[in-house]
Formats: structure tokens, C-alpha cells, sequence
């Protein structure tokens, strides 16, 4: 059995070496051969990934922030063998953690490395490209850009939360049309979310009947709206409660590609991605994910 762990030094307020020696003690009892490799930029950790797959890899572990994990996993996505993927959260926000129920604290991750915690997860196609967690449209997708690195090490998530509040305030919308399995929805939106998983941005309600498997995006349009009403939203969006309210249109979805006459630029997992227009949809249960034993 093989294992490669791909680890970005870089993240982890800089203990990633610390947390690889610990790894590599406890995958010893699994594995025979436990290769460790180290990013140095960005284009590494896909490069690395996909040369597992076409060595019989067994394993492959991601060490890193979300940008790692993305990468790992569109390193794994488009090859015929795809080892099972292994995630020890190192960043800020750690998404991918979150909405598979993963442990956020890193020794935490690494004690569930174990075969008989591995789940079929779906992935999700954007273009070209693959993703695990969300997609996103409008302004507040775009504010995760402007924060400084500075700013993100000293507040972490708070950070992404004061530019996400200030584009709030603009309340620039978009035009859009969204073909989905039931139809098209044409209007404006002010942000436009589309998840695999319940957990987005932090939020780990956002979608509470989204399943890692169940094969569907879930979509939320939130509506052109007043600022006050924006301010309304909040509480619901806290509560898991998104779906239901009236300044919020909601679907689930095997397929979505989306439109716009405008230039917006996608947020794919958290990152810059391309311009509009955009075709996504389901890869059913495409990865064997190591997850803490009572995920559902
Ligand atoms: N050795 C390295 N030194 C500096 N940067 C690196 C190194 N290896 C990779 N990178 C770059 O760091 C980027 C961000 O990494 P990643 O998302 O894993 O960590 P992070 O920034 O700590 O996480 P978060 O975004 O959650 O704070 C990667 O996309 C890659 O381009």
C-alpha cells in the first residue's frame, strides 16, 4: 500500500512540518511506502496529485488551506484511478473540513485516516475546472479577494466577513438566466450560491439538506432587495433557514449554467475563478474521502 502526502509548508501558521511527522507515524501502521511532497507553488499540489493517480497511489493526504485541497482535487478528478483523499485542515476558513465533517483541528484529522472511515463524495464541473464545496456570483463572492493576507492571519474569518458586510452595502445585483433540470430562471440577483455540501463560507447550515451524496447543487438566488430587508436575511441564514425565505429563490439541481450580459467573474471554492458564462454540474460520489465515522 502507498500513500504520497501532499503538503503546503506555507500554511498552518508555519507547524505543517510538525503535523507531517506526526503523519507519517501514524500512516506507517497502513502503509508500506509514504511519499511526502512539498509545494513550493501555486500548480504543485494538482501536479502532485495527479501523478499519484497514474503511479496506483492507494492514498493520497492534503495538507494545506482550502487552495491546496482544490488543487489536490482537480489534480484527482479527471484521472481513470483515483486514490482515496485524505484532508488535514491547515488554513483559515477550511471549508472542505466543514462540509464533510472532518475535524478542524489537524491531530484530529490525521487520527481518522483510517479505511473504514472512507465515503463516496460527489464533485462538482465548472468548465474546465472541478470543485467540492460552492460556486458563487456577486459582489459579496467577489469582496474574499480584496482581504490581505495580513488581514486574513490576524482576524481569520472575521475578515471575509467585514468585506462580505461592505459589499452588502453596495447591493450591486446581477441579470441572469440559470437553466436547471426543472426549467430557467431568468431575474436579478444579488448573490448567487450553488453547494454541494451544507456548509458554505463558514456557515455550516446554509443548506442543511444537502447530503455529501446526493448527487444535486443546491441553489440559492438571494433577490434584488432594500438594505434593510438585506439585514433581515441574516438571522435566517444563521438559523439553516435560507430556503424558506421570500427574498430567496431555491432549487436543487443535477445541472446549472448560467448567463449573464454582464462581466462577473465565478468564486469556485473560494477562489477566483473565470468570468461568466458558466456549465456545472454532478460527478456522483466521483471520491473516496476519509471522514469522521458518523457523517451522514
Ligand atoms: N511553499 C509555499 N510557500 C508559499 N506559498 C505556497 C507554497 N506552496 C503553495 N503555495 C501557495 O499557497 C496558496 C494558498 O495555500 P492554501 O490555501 O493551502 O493555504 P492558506 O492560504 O494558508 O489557506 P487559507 O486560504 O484558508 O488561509 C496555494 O494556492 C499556492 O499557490
Amino acid at each position: 500500500m502507498k500513500a504520497m502526502i501532499i503538503l503546503n509548508p506555507s500554511s498552518g501558521k508555519e507547524k505543517a512540518n510538525d503535523y507531517a511527522e506526526k503523519i507519517d507515524e501514524t500512516l506507517r501502521e497502513q502503509y508500506d511506502d509514504i511519499d511526502i511532497r512539498k509545494t513550493e507553488k501555486e500548480g504543485d499540489a494538482a501536479a502532485f496529485a495527479t501523478e499519484a493517480c497514474v503511479a496506483l497511489y492507494d492514498a493520497v493526504i492534503a495538507m494545506g488551506g482550502d487552495g491546496t485541497i482544490n488543487e489536490v482535487i482537480n489534480g484527482l478528478a479527471e484521472q481513470a484511478h483515483r486514490p482515496a483523499l485524505g484532508i488535514i485542515p491547515l488554513g483559515t476558513i477550511n471549508d472542505f473540513a466543514r462540509a464533510l465533517n472532518i475535524p478542524l483541528e489537524p491531530y484530529e484529522a490525521i487520527s481518522i485516516l483510517d479505511e473504514q472511515n472512507l465515503r463516496s463524495v460527489d464533485i462538482g464541473k465548472i468548465n474546465e475546472n472541478y470543485f467540492a464545496n460552492v460556486i458563487a456570483v456577486g459582489a459579496i463572492a467577489e469582496a474574499s479577494y480584496s482581504v490581505s493576507p495580513e488581514l486574513k492571519t490576524r482576524l481569520g474569518s472575521l475578515a471575509y466577513f467585514m468585506e462580505g458586510a461592505k459589499s452588502f452595502l453596495s447591493a450591486e445585483t446581477i441579470d441572469v438566466s440559470a437553466e436547471h433540470e426543472s426549467g430557467t430562471w431568468e431575474g436579478q440577483t444579488f448573490l448567487l450560491l450553488a453547494a454541494l455540501t451544507n456548509s458554505v463560507g463558514g456557515f455550516e447550515d446554509l443548506a442543511p439538506e444537502a447530503n455529501v451524496n446526493d448527487g444535486k447543487l443546491h441553489v440559492f438566488m438571494i433577490k434584488k432587495m432594500s438594505v434593510p430587508k438585506i439585514a433581515t436575511l441574516i438571522p435566517s441564514l444563521l438559523k439553516g433557514e435560507l430556503e424558506e425565505s421570500e427574498e430567496v429563490e431555491y432549487f436543487c439541481t443535477s445541472f446549472l449554467n448560467v448567463s449573464s450580459d454582464k462581466r462577473h467573474v465565478v468564486n469556485i471554492d473560494g477562489e477566483e475563478g473565470e468570468p461568466l458564462p458558466f456549465n456545472a454540474k454532478v460527478l456522483p460520489s466521483h471520491l473516496e474521502i476519509f471522514v469522521q465515522g458518523n457523517n451522514k
